[in-house]
């Protein structure tokens, strides 16, 4: 049994990518909630650009899908410079970055995706290149080795991570703007939805919009993706024409349900708590259960399920949460993980 994964998968391949760049807002104003990192970043723009300097290096931390691709386009366009776009796989060696850094023009924005998975040598020559605007270049080996200082024109690098924690200090240390990209409300994606549809000359009447914002996870990407099959759908099936009900039968079709959650995500669940009572249970044993492996189970299908608050990840193994027996139809036992939770809800809202 293998799972399609496309459709909620928070990461874009492909020809997505494509799509994608012809849904991009281009401007700062045109960008989508995160009011906070919005106005933040805002102001680091503004005050750059009467100062007539390159803005302060700039960290975006934040799931994939929210966003971080497309506020670097926002940046350089805003300054009225170029871009250049990397990714740290991509950095091996010091050398494929000192082929980038020495090649960037006056004010130039170099934009690293996933940063975290930069190698050794490369980071500790960004290091330099980040608060200098220079790097050594170091010529031969052993003790005839020299290093030969290298100009980079000043530039501002905006790095992209999706695991913050895992970068060295030094190097989050040298970013002057942090900028946490949080999980989008349904409001915010129906907005999103609202703007791709025009884009796409689509009718999309609001209740529509809500209904596949509630099943896109908090992510743009997902809300976009939903969106074109919700289109499909209409096109072939209901005369072009979406409503809420076609929305919601396209989605249904494609297996992703009123919380987002598909096909992996309620097997994982499913299996938690009809074979091991709701566990704990370890995470190899649930992924045999799922006839999926540990790493697809842990990566893909978990994350969404913790931040549901459908399933906790205790020292003991995965547990299901009462709202996760509410969430398949069943009824969750007293002792269920924050059942008393669930009763003092219940008490609450009885007393109402
Ligand atoms: N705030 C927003 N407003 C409108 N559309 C958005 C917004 N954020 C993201 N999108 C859309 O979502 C898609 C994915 O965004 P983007 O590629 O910038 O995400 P990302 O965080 O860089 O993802 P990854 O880490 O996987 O590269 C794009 O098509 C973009 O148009």
């Amino acid at each position: 049994m293998s799972f399609d994964r496309d459709l909620v998968a928070p990461d874009a391949e492909g020809d997505e990518r494509l799509i994608e760049a012809a849904l991009r807002p281009k401007r700062l104003d045109e960008f989508i909630g995160q009011a906070r990192v919005r106005e933040q970043l805002s102001l680091v723009l503004q005050s750059a650009l009467r100062r007539n300097r390159p803005p302060d290096h700039v960290l975006m931390s934040g799931g994939p899908g929210l966003g971080k691709t497309t506020l670097s386009m926002i940046i350089a366009t805003e300054l009225s410079v170029p871009l250049r776009i990397t990714s740290g796989p991509a950095l091996e060696r010091a050398g494929d970055l000192a082929a980038i850094l020495s090649t960037l023009s006056e004010g130039e924005v170099l934009f690293i995706d996933e940063i975290h998975r930069m190698a050794r040598p490369a980071e500790e020559m960004l290091y330099l290149a980040m608060e200098d605007f220079r790097v050594d270049i170091v010529v031969g080996k052993g003790p005839g080795a020299t290093a030969i200082p290298l100009e980079v024109a000043p530039f501002t690098l905006v790095g992209a991570t999706t695991r913050a924690g895992l970068l060295p200090a030094p190097l989050r240390d040298r970013f002057g703007f942090v900028a946490h990209m949080e999980f989008y409300d349904v409001a915010e994606l129906e907005q999103v939805l609202h703007r791709s549809s025009r884009l796409l000359g689509l009718q999309l009447p609001g209740d529509a919009a809500h209904e596949i914002a509630g099943r896109s996870r908090g992510t743009p990407r997902i809300a976009n993706r939903l969106l074109r099959r919700v289109r499909d759908f209409a096109e072939v099936r209901a005369g072009g024409v979406v409503t809420r009900d076609v929305a919601s039968a396209a989605l249904n079709l494609y297996e992703v349900d009123a919380e987002g959650l598909d096909r992996l995500d309620r097997a994982v669940l499913g299996a938690l708590l009809r074979k091991f009572g709701g566990g704990p249970v370890g995470l190899s044993t649930l992924a045999v259960a799922v006839g999926e492996e540990p790493e697809t189970v842990e990566v893909v299908a978990e994350p969404f399920l913790v931040r549901q608050g459908l399933l906790a990840r205790t020292p003991r193994g995965r547990v299901a949460t009462a709202a996760a027996w509410v969430h398949l139809g069943l009824t969750p036992p007293p002792d269920a993980f924050g059942a008393s939770m669930l009763v003092d809800l219940e008490d609450d809202l009885g007393q109402v």
